[in-house]
């Protein structure tokens, strides 16, 4: 299996708040990688570095062997990483369909301004674009709902939403961040058939998720942050066991009692 991605040391802090610390993995081609950890062990940071939301105070990002810790995040998208948000980053005022289409501009030649001001060569690729959009809207069950505005939708088909328009860049490494926060029973085993058919199609998967049912059933492999490190990496079977994964939790559920009772 090739190596996909590759963090070497990743540090990153934030004034005297080290949210990650000498933090080292790979993701390797055609897996699903889960990342978990406690409340504020160092999960969106770590996402929003192999994004380039913001750069790693320290530490190396290879993506196929290039480096890309210094990268825009627009060139990181370019290259074919995606991700979807924990706020939902969706146009509210737009309608499902342009909301995807606004993912495919990160991929034409002529990018979204040609678009906007409608030159020739937006209005080919405008077509294409239009097809491809509803192609994920279809994959990911939308297409009733393709003219419909985002901000009329509930929340469980926001998350469907973005996940067709990160699948709109085309990316080749997919990160979800909390996709399935606030999703009911059911939505949830739907969302991870979706994850798996995403994964079918040649796409790697990182998730961030707190729903450990959703983690252990999906995941071929877990790296688990606490405050800021790693503390262990396996599969789920491995982690479900490791001593110092069930500490860490069995922490932050004291922790939560103590500000209840508190
Ligand atoms: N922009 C920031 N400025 C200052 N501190 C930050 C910033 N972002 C994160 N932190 C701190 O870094 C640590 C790690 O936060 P992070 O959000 O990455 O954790 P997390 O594992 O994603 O948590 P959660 O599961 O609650 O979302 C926390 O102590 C947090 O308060």
């Amino acid at each position: 299996m090739r190596n996909l991605l590759e963090a070497h040391g990743l540090t990153k802090s934030f004034g005297g708040v080290v949210a990650n610390r000498d933090v080292s993995f790979t993701l390797e081609e055609g897996l699903i990688v889960g990342l978990i950890g406690p409340n504020g062990a160092g999960k969106s940071t770590m996402f929003n570095m192999l994004s380039a939301v913001f750069p790693p105070t320290t530490g190396e990002i290879k993506y196929k062997g290039q480096r890309i810790e210094k990268m825009s995040s627009y060139k990181v998208c370019e290259l074919g990483i995606s991700r979807t948000f924990q706020n939902l980053q969706v146009f509210k005022n737009m309608s499902v369909l342009e909301n995807v289409m606004v993912g495919h501009h990160s991929r034409t030649k002529s990018g979204m301004l040609a678009a906007a001001l409608r030159f020739p060569s937006a209005k080919k690729e405008e077509k294409i674009i239009l097809e491809a959009a509803m192609e994920q809207i279809k994959f990911v069950g939308l297409e009733d709902l393709y003219d419909v505005n985002a901000g009329s939708l509930p929340l469980g088909k926001l998350r469907l939403l973005e996940l067709a328009r990160a699948l709109a860049t085309k990316p080749e490494l997919l990160l979800l961040d909390e996709i399935a926060a606030g999703l009911n029973h059911i939505e949830t085993l739907e969302m991870s058939e979706l994850i798996k058919r995403i994964r079918n199609k040649g796409i790697s998967i990182f998730v961030v998720e707190h729903d450990m049912d959703l983690v252990m059933g999906i995941c071929d492999k877990i790296i688990v942050l606490d405050q800021g490190m790693k503390i262990a990496e396996g599969t789920p079977k491995e982690i479900q066991n490791n001593e110092k994964v069930i500490a860490a939790y069995l922490g932050e559920e004291a922790e939560e009692k103590v500000e209840v009772i508190g």
